[in-house]
């Protein structure tokens, strides 16, 4: 292998990509100058573990509980990816690592090819921006969202409100090969039936009264890049059958032309509600259901990440006071920790925001989170907001059904509230499309009376 490895060396050296080369003992080898460059300026790592060098640690990954590349490529004898978190000089980050055994003459597997690639739509460390997260509940997910980022596939973004499904979006756009193109947001929940077809596909002047000018659609907006429908499963039947179209065909007709134009477009969509039961009771299209869920991805509620809490407050506090550099006490985190939630990250960042306006110094103490707590649902209790998640409602007990109880609160707070709808969604840590859908969904339930 000695005579061979000057040539795999020099090969490895020109790659623009990371690379190691390491043996069956984990020792790396050679590291080529992509690699020196981001992971190791300042020294070599020649003859280091790679487990040592990537994670800190004194024992193989696959002994500290993580998933280890190489484990799985001397059982597989395969290439294998994985997504790790890794020290790099500037911190943690994650990185996409795909590993490819090599053989010696006698077919014994001798040596690794480790490539390594920055995912740059996450960090597992406070940032200004993006997602945060290092849950493995959160990690899965993200694993999903770099594997199929690149492809064209469409993904169906499924989880509760707040978890996050905006910015996942973002993540698969900004991790495809369109990212340089626009990410163009479709609200389907607000978008009126009537202006669904003009909005999505553009129309023509004249095409119907007040139609001025000729205008192009989100569809033609998207172009190269990618599309977010939101909140897909308020689409109505009708309007289904036009995007199942689009979707079939690649093709559509602004309102009022008869010119068929192709749509260069990614599809990801996302809804928090359960589209396979709206399918079987038929509210919602088999057929288009399928479309759009080539690649699903299941958002984690925060309640199964409840040890990104602290990661999380962090950095949200830093988001939204950023002129006053706030910290948290232990007591404070502490409490936040046995939070249950419903509204998840959003209302997380909604009590820090307001825990942050209840403190007058730099530090939020546990009372500031209490009183934080409390202004949210000073009329029904926080666990009624969990009508979607599994936390416990002790006002269910009563007989009423979760809904039931969700609706009289919000009936409560209707009374009450003197300020905006923008201002009573943040109130009750929910988006303001979720306070629209809430007060749509009451409406229908009970209708005005005489
Ligand atoms: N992992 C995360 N890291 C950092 N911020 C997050 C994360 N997840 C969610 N957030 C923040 O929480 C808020 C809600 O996120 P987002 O709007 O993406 O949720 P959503 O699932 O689309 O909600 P809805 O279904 O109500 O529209 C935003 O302020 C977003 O920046």
């Amino acid at each position: 292998m000695a005579t061979v490895l000057p040539e795999l060396v020099s090969y490895l050296e020109g790659l623009p990509e990371p690379h190691i080369l390491f043996d069956r003992q984990y020792r790396i080898v050679a590291a080529n100058a992509a690699y020196r460059r981001q992971f190791s300026p300042r020294g070599s790592v020649i003859g280091r573990t790679c487990y040592e060098v990537s994670h800190h640690f004194s024992v193989p990954c696959d002994q500290a509980g993580e998933s280890c590349p190489l484990a799985r490529s001397r059982e597989t004898g395969q290439r294998e990816r994985v997504l790790h978190l890794h020290h790099t000089p500037q911190g943690e980050s994650y990185v996409n690592i795909e590993l490819v055994p090599l053989r010696e003459v006698g077919g014994e597997l001798a040596y690794f090819i480790e490539k390594m690639e920055p995912l740059r739509v996450a960090q597992g460390q406070p940032a200004a921006q993006g997602l945060i997260g290092r849950a493995p509940a959160f990690q899965r997910m993200l694993e999903l969202v770099s594997r199929v980022g690149p492809s064209q596939a469409s993904v169906l973004l499924l989880g509760e409100s707040g978890t996050g499904k905006e910015l996942v979006a973002q993540a698969v756009h900004e991790a495809s090969l369109r990212a340089a193109k626009a990410l163009v947001v479709v609200d389907c929940a607000s978008l009126p039936e009537t202006l669904f077809e003009s909005e999505l596909f553009g129309h023509e002047r004249g095409a119907f009264t007040g139609a001025n000018h000729s205008k192009p659609g989100l569809v033609e907006a998207a172009s190269g890049g990618t599309l977010f429908l939101d909140e897909v499963g308020d689409i109505p039947l009708l309007m289904q059958v036009k995007l199942l179209r689009l979707l079939e065909s690649g093709t559509y007709r602004r309102v009022g032309s008869t010119e068929l134009r192709h749509a260069d477009v990614r599809v990801v969509s996302a809804t928090h509600r359960h589209l396979r039961a709206m399918v079987a009771d038929g509210r919602f299209r088999e057929d288009l259901y399928y479309r759009l869920s080539t690649f699903p991805i299941a958002l984690p509620p925060l309640r199964e990440r409840v040890e990104d809490i602290p990661l999380l407050a962090v950095a949200l506090l830093a988001r939204v006071t950023p002129d006053r550099r706030m910290a948290l006490s232990a007591d404070a985190l502490a409490l936040l920790q046995r939070c249950p939630f419903p509204g998840n990250v959003r209302e997380l960042r909604n009590v820090l925001e307001r825990a942050a306006l209840l403190a007058d110094g730099v530090c939020i103490e546990a009372v500031h989170v209490e009183r934080a707590l409390d202004t949210e649902d000073p009329h029904a209790g926080r666990e009624l907001w969990s009508a979607e998640s599994s936390h416990p409602a002790p006002a269910s007990a009563s007989g009423m059904s979760l809904r039931c109880v969700e609706r009289a609160a919000l009936r409560a707070q209707l009374q009450t509230h003197r300020g905006s709808r923008a201002e009573l969604a943040r109130k009750l840590g929910i988006s303001e499309r979720s306070l629209y859908r809430k007060l749509r969904d009451m409406d229908s339930a009970d209708p005005p009376g005489p």
